[in-house]
């Protein structure tokens, strides 16, 4: 997290935590995203286990085992703590400790309160799909939601994000931000998405595609054309900007 805010300058950056199950690991998270210059803390809710990903699977693509994506854990001296040996000197035992500790499926609402004690800044809940959790939510003092079903990688037949979208912003609207991803991939999709409610939208994987495609100027490609048919689409449905955008522009 450290190398990627160095490289990010003076950017405004979030921080994408996956709650491990040791407190003093993510204490300790939470203090490196804060004095790396994260503003914002984004918790992601939807993936207390990984799920069913047969082509993962088929692939043996579990690159966690390897060692690779683990560096925010690998690189923690509360992980470490919890290790016999240096990380380079016994890779399967630091992967080991890794596993048992990656999320706690027993989570809840009440644990909320970890999270606001150790950290100052706005905390956003990411994987929110019905009116219900998003409600706990405002009611747990959070910020904001991403509405999200992770792209339906987690549960195959979820309930699509964009069906979800309207209850949570009629539930929490004028309580909390809400924010919303999985399956934007046009500016038109973005326009359809604050119109049905939703503040700003992510992205997950069209900015990666541009990246595998051509590096930077492949996400660079990808950005600008989506905010180019975005302005468009604003223009032909007779706005100047996102501000005035309604449900009432889907008929
Ligand atoms: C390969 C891959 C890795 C992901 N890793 C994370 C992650 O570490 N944390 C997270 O909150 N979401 C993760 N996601 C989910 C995305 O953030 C996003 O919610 C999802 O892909 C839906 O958006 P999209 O349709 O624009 O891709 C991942 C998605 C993909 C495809």
């Amino acid at each position: 997290m450290e190398q990627v805010a160095e490289a990010m300058g003076d950017a405004e950056r979030w921080f994408q935590l996956y709650w491990p199950k040791d407190p003093e690991v993510a204490r300790s998270f939470l203090g490196r995203a804060k004095a790396a210059g994260y503003s914002v803390l984004v918790v992601t809710l939807d993936t207390p286990l990984l799920s069913w990903r047969p082509r993962d699977l088929d692939q043996a693509y579990l690159p966690f085992l390897r060692g690779v994506g683990t560096a925010n854990y690998f690189s923690d001296p509360a992980f470490q703590a919890g290790l016999a040996k240096p990380v380079h000197e016994d890779l399967n035992a630091a992967v080991l400790h890794f596993v048992g500790m990656f999320s706690d499926p027993a989570k809840t609402w009440p644990d909320l309160a970890f999270l606001r004690e150790n950290w100052d800044g706005p905390i956003i809940l990411k994987g929110v799909l019905h009116p219900d959790d998003a409600r706990l939510a405002a009611d747990a003092g959070m910020d904001g939601v991403v509405v999200s079903n992770h792209g339906g990688r987690q549960v195959a037949g979820a309930i699509g994000a964009a069906d979800a979208l309207p209850g949570v912003v009629e539930a929490v609207g004028d309580r909390l931000t809400v924010l919303f991803d999985s399956g934007v991939r046009t500016g038109d999709d973005v326009f359809k998405a604050l119109a049905l409610g939703a503040r700003a939208v992510l992205l997950g994987r069209p900015y990666v595609y541009g990246l595998g495609l051509d590096g930077q100027a492949g996400v660079e490609h990808v950005i600008r054309c989506l905010l180019a048919e975005l302005d468009l689409t604003l223009a032909l449905s007779g706005h100047a900007g996102c501000a005035g955008v309604t449900s009432v522009d889907l008929i």
